[in-house]
Order: structure tokens, then C-alpha cells, then sequence
């Protein structure tokens, strides 16, 4: 399995790192998932040769989740050979069948963003029986920039009527101030931000890294690490 696990307490994933003092706060923290964005349009993208310096001391020490936006084959081995990552992240409109094939061929767990906008969103995730998590997201409004990391919380309400069999991550406009009441709320086994944890989008703080960590795991009645 992928680097450190929880004994007990909430999943958390910090997205978008992209500076070895924001990668060692959230392994220091006690985070289990850094993902690492490769998308061009995001103030987070990184470029292979800045992935693969970034994580070179985080292999084994950390889960390193590489996310792309619709990559084909060709952009998904150039990744995953530059970083070596624990799990994908398909943050756009990958269909089921799209997951099912790309986990055949790269044989690396898959990490599904789901958009939830309404009930609807929540039925089309049930079709995505093959990846091992889901994360729910805000879903993007029309035109907008990028379809993750926009800092904006949905309404947890409709993760009543979410399937609950695999692991999934609550996501979107979470932050140190607000993730212990949506833990507690949704019930959520793991949490992922991006935004909530940065002075400046691109820009991630240490302390509220370590903030966001120690209340993730507060929330879940688990020790902060
Ligand atoms: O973070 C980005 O810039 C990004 C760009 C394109 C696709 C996805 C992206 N982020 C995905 C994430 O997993 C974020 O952590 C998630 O959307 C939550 O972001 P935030 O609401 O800013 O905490």
C-alpha cells in the first residue's frame, strides 16, 4: 500500500504542492496522499522535470497521487514514469470505461473526481464501480478555468444518497476552519483541499497545512500525528 496510513483517523490528502517546504510540512503533518498537479492552466501545474525533483525525497514517505485532466496514454506513462505515483487522479470527464482501461494498463489505482452539482452527479457516480476512490468535488461551473482547486464547497447534504462500499474524499473550499464540522456532518472517511491551505492560489502555507491536519484528525476522535 501506499506510504504512511492512519492507525485511526481521517484519510488527508493536501493537492497542489509544489515546493519541497510545503511537501515536507504535509508529511511532517502526518498527511497520507500528496497529489501533484499536471495541468497547465492551474497555478499548481508542474512540469515533469519540477515533479521529479519535487518528489524525489517523498517516495515511500508519503502517497504521491499524480492528477491529470484527460490524459491520454502517451501524457499518463511520460508521468508516471517521471514520478513513479501511488495513485492517478482523473479530475475530468474520464468515463468508467476510461478508468477500467487505464488501470489495466498502468496498473496503478485510480482516484476518481466526481463534480457534484445535484442528485444527478451522485447516480453517475455509482457507475464508476472500478475505481478504488472517489473524491467529491464542487462541481466547476460552466466556462470556468479548471475543474479543481476553485476553493468552493458544494452541498454536503447530497452525499446522503453517495455509495459508501470504497474510500472516498470530501473536497471543495475546505480549510482549518471548516473540515472538523465536515467530517462531522458528512461522516467523510478521508479529506483533500488544495486552496484552503494556501495564501495565494499556487502558494500553499505551512502552518495552515499543519492546521488543516490537526483538525482533520481531531474531528475523527484520532490523534494528530
Ligand atoms: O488544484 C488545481 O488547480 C486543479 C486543477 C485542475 C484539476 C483539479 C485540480 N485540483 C483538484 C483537487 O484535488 C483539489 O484539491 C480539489 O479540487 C479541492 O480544491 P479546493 O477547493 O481548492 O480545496
Amino acid at each position: 500500500m501506499w506510504g504512511r496510513r492512519p492507525a485511526r483517523g481521517t484519510i488527508v490528502k493536501i493537492c497542489g504542492l509544489r515546493t519541497i517546504d510545503a511537501l515536507e510540512a504535509s508529511i511532517e503533518a502526518g498527511a497520507d496522499l500528496a497529489g501533484f498537479v499536471f495541468f497547465e492552466k492551474s497555478p499548481r501545474h508542474l512540469t515533469l522535470d519540477a515533479a521529479r525533483a519535487l518528489v524525489a525525497r517523498a517516495a515511500g514517505r508519503i502517497g504521491m497521487v499524480a492528477l491529470t485532466v484527460d490524459a491520454d496514454d502517451e501524457r499518463l506513462a511520460a508521468i508516471i514514469a517521471a514520478i513513479q505515483p501511488d495513485f492517478l487522479q482523473f479530475h475530468g470527464h474520464e468515463a468508467p470505461e476510461r478508468v477500467r482501461e487505464a488501470k489495466a494498463r498502468f496498473k496503478l489505482p485510480v482516484i476518481k473526481a466526481i463534480g457534484v452539482g445535484g442528485r444527478e452527479d451522485l447516480v453517475a457516480a455509482k457507475a464508476y464501480a472500478e475505481a478504488d476512490m472517489i473524491l467529491y468535488d464542487a462541481k466547476p461551473s460552466p466556462g470556468a478555468a479548471r475543474p479543481g482547486g476553485m476553493g468552493r464547497a458544494f452541498d454536503w447534504g447530497l452525499l446522503n444518497e453517495a455509495p459508501r462500499e470504497k474510500p472516498w474524499l470530501l473536497s471543495g473550499g475546505l480549510s482549518p476552519e471548516t473540515v472538523a464540522e465536515a467530517v462531522r456532518i458528512t461522516g467523510a472517511p478521508g479529506v483533500d483541499v488544495s486552496s484552503g491551505v494556501e495564501s495565494a492560489p499556487g502558494q500553499k502555507d505551512p502552518s495552515r497545512i499543519a492546521a488543516f491536519l490537526h483538525a482533520a484528525r481531531g474531528a475523527a476522535g484520532g490523534e494528530a500525528r
